[in-house]
């Protein structure tokens, strides 16, 4: 499991272990994992040049240490100082000292960052490599302009750039990103992923992350608030059948999706179902020749949801038109409902609220948006908070999906991020098996914020090996599941 902690809870762990430790001797810590990472990127580090955006924070401090290594290595370092009369003392003492030196002095010590703008931008220009230090999780609101000013200078260079833990510029709780920020090809974070490396739109800022060992992990608290599920962890969440296994113990899935206009969304839903693990897929609408010719497996029904037979889970929405009633016969069932798609718009939120059985709510941004009366924009921005929202708002587990999918549970507590997909997955119909992918789960067994996880974490995969470069039409992405599977189980 990956696991990402909030700033507050950070600091607390910081705090607890400083006590422990010589004064000085975290920042060491991370000085030297910064430094070897940034010698890793860039290969050679003798004679390369490094520029090193230097804030007044401990953000700067480790970049400072970590440029004093590379010096003493060979490297030609400067530091652009953002506010000299407040840099870290000691990193800077140090860097000087490994024959550093500070960007727009031509000396050595005493020349502020100010005294050559030009000078300044040229060396960021000519660098082999940037460390962005300017602030670290100590940053508040979108960076201030002399910082935006060079943010956008190293967005202009072609040198490797390697922020501090975390892009100057990023919300390192939320993941959101108010003006300009850093673009990173490598980020090394200290201690723990904070939330914000791992969603977008700051994940994409931070480029590859690299974490360093700092010895926080012993006084980090046991949940997190945020975790990325991994091979492992999906492996042991998949349902396996044994050798008492029948169909029913397996769970039946019960899928209420399409119309007459939109077929294939029913036929979609049920392939990502097929590959899901329960024992059985019932189908009930207007869809149902269209199912069965496609997959004779299924089990289909004339009759409405409550009177289908037994299921011990059901995906409603996908295509369902304005199909209401069917949306609203499922919400009474008692027993794990997930809602896609037109079942979003056309459920009620008394309805939803008032269930007592899980509920587990798929929408994309546009539809997480419109539930929340907000822009489109406003959700890609702000996606944490909006899964939460709505979650909180539902009484219900939501998966956002995206880029960056969230699983986010109404009580609170940790949320699970899957970064697994491609932006191939864009394709029409791939949400439609997500969410029959993820209502066999249910129907197995699993909780909301399981299900919801593992699914989005097959489907990623899914899309990956289906794309594999190469456009792939949703049914290209169901027929991956069972290749993602078996790669997850092995
Ligand atoms: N946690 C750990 O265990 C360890 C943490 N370590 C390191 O410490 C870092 C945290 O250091 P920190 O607390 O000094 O804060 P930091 O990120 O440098 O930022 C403060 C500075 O930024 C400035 N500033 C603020 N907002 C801004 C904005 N929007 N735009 C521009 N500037 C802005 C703010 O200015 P001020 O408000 O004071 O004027 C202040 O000068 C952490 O990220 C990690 O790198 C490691 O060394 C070892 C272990
Ligand atoms: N840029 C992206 N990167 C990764 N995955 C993406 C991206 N865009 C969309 N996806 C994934 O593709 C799927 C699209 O679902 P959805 O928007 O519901 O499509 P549809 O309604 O056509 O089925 C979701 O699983 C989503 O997470
Ligand atoms: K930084």
């Amino acid at each position: 499991m990956r696991t990402a902690y909030s700033v507050e809870t950070v600091r607390a762990a910081e705090r607890e272990l400083m006590a422990r430790l010589p004064e000085g001797a975290l920042m060491q810590r991370a000085a030297a994992g910064l430094a070897a990472a940034c010698a890793d990127l860039i290969g050679r580090v003798y004679g390369s040049r490094v520029v090193l955006l230097v804030g007044s924070g401990d953000n700067g401090g480790d970049a400072l240490y970590a440029g004093a290594r590379l010096a003493r290595r060979g490297a030609a370092v400067a530091a652009v100082l953002l506010a000299p009369e407040r840099v870290h003392p000691g990193g800077l003492a140090a860097l000087l000292r490994a024959g550093g030196r500070i960007a727009g002095s031509g000396t050595g010590a005493g020349a502020a960052a100010s005294a050559g703008v030009g000078a300044v931008e040229e060396a960021i220009l000519r660098a082999d490599l940037v460390v962005d230090g300017i602030v670290g999780i100590g940053g508040t609101g979108g960076l201030r302009p002399d910082a935006a000013r060079l943010a956008a200078c190293v967005g202009e260079s072609g040198a490797a750039v390697v922020a501090v833990d975390l892009p100057s510029g990023v919300d390192a709780d939320t993941g959101e990103v108010r003006g300009a920020a850093v673009r990173a090809d490598l980020t090394v974070t200290f201690g723990t992923h904070k939330p914000g490396l791992l969603i977008d739109p700051a994940r994409e800022y931070a480029g590859s992350v690299r974490l360093v060992d700092i010895g926080l992990g012993d006084v980090l608290p046991a949940e997190a608030e945020l975790e990325a599920l991994q091979h492992v962890d999906v492996a042991r969440l998949l349902p396996v059948p044994g050798a008492e296994s029948d169909k029913y113990r397996r769970g039946v899935v019960g899928i209420a999706a399409g119309s007459a206009r939109y077929p294939g969304a029913a036929v979609l839903a049920v392939s990502g179902a097929l590959r899901g693990g329960a024992g059985a897929v019932r189908y009930v609408g207007p869809a149902g020749d269209a199912v069965v010719s496609r997959f004779p497996e299924t089990l289909v029904s004339d009759q409405g949801p409550a009177k289908a037979g037994r299921v011990q889970a059901w995906v409603v929405g996908p295509g369902a038109g304005d199909d209401a009633s069917t949306v609203a016969e499922v919400l009474e069932a008692d027993v794990p409902v997930l809602v896609d798609a037109d079942g979003l718009r056309l459920a009620d939120r008394d309805a939803v609220r008032a269930r007592t059985a899980p509920t587990l709510m798929t929408p994309h941004a546009g539809e997480a948006a419109a539930l929340l009366g907000v822009a489109r924009e406003e959700v890609e921005g702000a996606r944490l908070a909006s899964a939460r929202e709505l979650a909180s708002r539902y009484g219900a587990t939501v998966l956002l999906k995206g880029s960056t999918t969230l699983v986010a549970d109404a009580a609170g507590g940790v949320v699970r991020v899957n970064a697994t997909g491609t932006p191939w997955l864009a394709t029409a119909g791939s949400g439609d098996v997500l969410s029959g992918l993820a209502g066999s789960l249910l129907a197995s067994g699993l909780s909301a914020l399981d299900a919801g996880s593992a699914a989005a974490y097959l489907h990623g995969l899914a899309g990956r090996f289906a794309a594999d470069g190469a456009p792939a039409g949703a049914h290209d992405v169901a027929e991956a599941i069972p290749g993602a599977w078996r790669d997850v189980r092995d």
